[in-house]
């Protein structure tokens, strides 16, 4: 009797970034130094205590933040010289899903990107729809953004990330206010993506089935490496 095997899916496609002798200078302090990385993994972590530099690393990558030594390089443009174009490549997700919800209703909040990169109204109607009913979310269109829990905007705000079709997706600590049946939904579909996902977060369990995670202090990176292997190192630290 022939068992048929179903094929593995396919890896997601990494989006190639280096950081080479990176340095941030914030008000005079330093805040990240001597960070040199090669990412090359659809899925990373990053991890640390607080005010090690996590956000900072994270906003280095789409250049919300530019280095004051170094360079960060997304598929060797450099964040310098080509902010705008990397940011279409780059899509970040925030902590609070209230910075990047913007319209009254979630159909048109959604629409709102796909209109800036010139996408009809007709093709655009269509793409949101498609969005909301695989995230089902199919009768979420009309309703007000301030009506919706905190979860359900924040799968909205990954949502209008993910329309753009970016290259990678960034996202600062995007769980946080999460209940856990939220945070499923939304840990489901951040790894149904398509393209390469970097995330900041205290939620250690979310990052097991990731590639790879880095561990910054103190504004350097500590350990780099598995998932097990850099949340060991975590833990040992905070004992
Ligand atoms: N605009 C700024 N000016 C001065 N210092 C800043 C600024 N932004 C961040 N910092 C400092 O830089 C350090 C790193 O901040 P960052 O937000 O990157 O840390 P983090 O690891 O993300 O922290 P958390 O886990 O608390 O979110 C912190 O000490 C913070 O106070």
């Amino acid at each position: 009797m022939s068992v048929a095997l179903s094929a593995p899916p396919a890896p997601a496609p990494v989006l190639p970034i280096d950081l080479e002798g990176v340095g941030v200078d914030l008000d005079g302090r330093t805040v990240l130094d001597g960070i040199d990385l090669r990412l090359r993994e659809a899925r990373i972590g990053v991890i640390g205590a607080n005010g090690s530099g996590k956000s900072t690393l994270a906003r280095l990558l789409n250049a919300l933040q530019l280095p004051s030594r170094g360079r960060v390089k997304v598929d060797r443009s450099d964040t310098r010289s080509d902010a705008r174009a990397i940011r279409r490549r780059v899509g970040f997700v925030f902590q609070n899903p209230d910075n990047q919800i913007v319209y009254p209703t979630v159909a048109e909040d959604l629409a709102f990107g796909l209109k800036n990169i010139g996408c009809g109204r007709e093709e655009s109607e269509r793409r949101v729809a498609r969005a909301l009913s695989r995230h089902g979310m199919a009768d979420f269109g009309p309703r007000a953004v301030h009506q919706l829990s905190g979860g359900e905007k924040q799968l909205i705000a990954l949502m209008g990330v993910t329309l753009m079709e970016p290259d990678c997706i960034v996202l600062d600590e995007p769980t946080t206010a999460l209940d856990l049946r939220h945070r499923r939904r939304f840990m489901a579909a951040l790894e149904s993506m398509d393209c390469t996902v970097i995330m900041v977060t205290h939620d250690l369990d979310a990052l097991r089935s990731f590639d790879r995670v880095i561990l910054l202090e103190d504004g350097a990176v500590r350990a780099d490496g598995s998932p097990a292997a850099s949340i060991a190192a975590y833990v040992r630290s905070c004992t």
